[in-house]
């Protein structure tokens, strides 16, 4: 029975009424709602295509998925991060596999590092920019039958003068399960870049902070391979280290089944322009060695940075430190560095391990580490040089840790001519067949060379001042003859015109230091007596009337005389040069400002 209406009197009592009109309404309205919904083709279409969508997407993100599956289960991914040797490796590859081609996105870089894996963009020869891909956009493959992805992330982090730098990561994925087929696939690559390289010595520099993991040498270079035969050295030096360097190179198995670490030590030591450098470069070509060079005077090199450096270079290379004696203090330089430190900025770390008197940041065990260390086994040659022999501590230079030293001297008149005959060399082809020139017809070569030399004094100037003379006038020998011995005459006078000049400096910065040491030990012995009561002058002394007297006890020991106070009651240490001769109590500023403007102008 319906309880809303009354079959009797056939009406709808009035409560009833209401209920079922409101449920009706809705009902009908619901219905009519949807009716018309449906019926407008827009929404319904709408819907549809809002129902197609999420399908499709759920399709999509169930493919990415499975992919991703497939990949994580059925491939390799090796990762090849900038600032390690094998990044150079993987981009030569990639470039010489033309995977480029697809490319959209490259950096570009100035020609003049001679990189190798830049690709080619017309003509041997054209243009004066490399265009790396830079792979940001994922790329696929073929290579020996295997599929590759090759895709470009973030590494590690450098911070140049420039502000931080982001390095690049390259992930190379192999769809194979078989190690074997990335470990071919990395040699392969190395392969390629060192007979890329072949001409040329390649140099990684590490001449910027890294942060983070991973060590980045920052920069690569590319140096055009120098013939052995132009380091011009007294004889036999040159053969001698590079028989030596062979001889380490393949004596490995020897140094294992002695117990011995694989590593060797070289320093190269003497006058600046002497050759060091030139013969470690010929030697890296000669033997077919990278060079992983840096400097321990870069404010940034410390010990930890030094440890990161040696360790992730590979085996076989060369551990170059230049200046080595960066890491020894050294009184003098603690003077001449001075004004550069009151000069301005110099950076935290620089001016704490400066101000002990050194140039470098690394300290002597943390290097000792480094040559001993892990990082410096396996094969690799360690080269030091410097200019000042003597201030190494006979720690580096033990048997072990630098195992043969060569000494570098200024050149003599045999070096001289030497390089006078290299310089002029294809002027005067020594064939017979040679077209002759006038020159040539002249004088023999070396009979100009003889007289070259007879204006050049022995051990006086290095080979790389020779050189500088030479190429101002490298087109002609008979100028180079007729002007040595006016060059070296005035050469040697300004030399001693400037160590004249340099012996004043250096009194002049002993005799400051002195002065300034003196007024620090009286000013602290001024606070001590003033702490006491005390003074080392009598009131009178302080006001400048009278010069000299003994050191008495104050007056007043409640008031320490004024000329040692400041304006925040604390005693002034800076009152006289002299604590015998208190009389020079003024204008310290002014003699300090005089000191300063003599040393520069120096
Ligand atoms: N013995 C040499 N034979 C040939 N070239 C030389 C020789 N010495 C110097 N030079 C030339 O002089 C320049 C500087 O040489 P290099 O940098 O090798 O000297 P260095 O001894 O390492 O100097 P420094 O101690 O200042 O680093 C180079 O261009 C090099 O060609």
């Amino acid at each position: 029975m319906d309880p809303f209406f009354d079959h009797n009197t056939r009406q709808l009592t009035q409560s009833s009424w209401g209920d079922w009109s409101t449920s009706s309404f809705t009902r009908i309205i619901g219905f009519s709602f949807l009716t018309s919904v449906f019926s407008n083709t827009y929404v319904f279409d709408s819907v549809k295509l809002f129902v197609l969508g999420s399908v499709i997407e759920m399709g999509r993100r169930l493919c990415q998925w499975l992919i991703e599956r497939f990949r994580f289960q059925y491939s390799i991914t090796a990762q090849f991060d900038e600032g390690d040797p094998s990044y150079e490796w993987i981009v030569l590859f990639l470039t010489q596999e033309n995977v480029w081609r697809r490319s959209r996105d490259f950096r570009v870089n100035a020609k003049n590092s001679k990189r190798k894996w830049g690709i080619k963009t017309g003509p041997e020869g054209k243009g004066n920019a490399d265009y790396v891909p830079t792979y940001e956009e994922p790329q696929l493959f073929r290579w020996k039958g295997y599929w590759l992805e090759i895709k470009r992330g973030k590494g590690a982090q450098t911070v140049s003068h420039h502000g931080p730098n982001q390095a690049a990561t390259i992930y190379v994925s192999i769809y194979t399960l078989d190690m074997d087929v990335l470990s071919d696939l990395v040699e392969e690559a190395r392969l390629r870049y060192i007979e890329v390289s072949r001409p040329n010595v390649t140099v990684y520099i590490a001449d910027m902070p890294t942060y983070g993991p991973g060590f980045v040498w920052s920069n690569v270079k590319h140096k055009a391979r120098r013939p052995l035969s132009s380091i011009i050295l007294l004889d036999g030096v040159i053969d001698s280290l590079v028989k030596d360097a062979q001889e380490f190179i393949d004596s490995e198995a020897w140094y294992v089944s002695a117990g011995i670490p694989h590593r060797r030590g070289y320093l190269l030591y003497g006058p600046p322009g002497t050759g060091k450098t030139s013969t470690i470069y010929a030697l890296a070509g000669e033997l077919g060695l990278e060079i992983y060079s840096l400097s321990l005077s870069s404010g940034f090199v410390d010990d930890s940075f030094l440890q990161k450096a040696a360790s992730s270079m590979p085996k076989n290379s060369i551990l170059l430190i230049e200046d080595i004696d960066c890491a020894f203090p050294s009184r003098d330089d603690v003077d001449d560095e001075e004004p550069l430190l009151n000069a301005g900025f110099q950076g935290m770390v620089a001016q704490n391990y400066r101000r002990s008197g050194r140039k470098s940041a690394v300290t002597l065990s943390g290097l000792l580490n480094v040559i001993d260390g892990v990082g410096s086994e396996e094969g690799k040659l360690f080269f030091a040089t410097t200019n000042y022999v003597d201030r190494l501590d006979p720690a580096l230079l033990r048997p072990g840790r630098i195992d043969k030293k060569v000494q570098y001297q200024l050149a003599t008149k045999g070096q001289a001519a030497a390089l006078f005959t290299r310089f002029f060399a294809e002027m005067y082809p020594t064939s017979e067949e040679s077209p002759a020139t006038t020159e040539k017809d002249a004088i023999p070569l070396a009979k100009l060379a003889e007289n070259f030399t007879e204006g050049v004094p022995d051990h006086e100037f290095s080979t790389a001042e020779l050189q500088g003379f030479l190429l101002s006038c490298k087109r002609s020998p008979k100028e180079a003859v007729a002007g040595i011995a006016s060059w070296t005459e005035k050469e040697l006078m300004e030399r001693q015109q400037k160590e004249t000049r340099e012996a004043k400096r250096k009194d002049m910065l002993r005799e400051k230091r002195e002065k300034q040491e003196a007024r620090k030990l009286e000013g602290s012995i001024a606070r001590t007596l003033g702490g006491m009561g005390m003074s080392i002058y009598p009131p009178a002394t302080a006001s400048g009337l009278v010069t000299g007297g003994p050191v008495v006890p104050s007056s007043s020991p409640q008031t320490p005389s004024p000329a040692y106070e400041d304006s925040s009651g604390k005693s002034s240490p800076v009152v006289s040069d002299d604590i015998t001769n208190p009389a020079r109590t003024t204008s310290e500023a002014e003699e300090n400002v005089t000191d300063s403007v003599s040393t520069n102008s120096l």
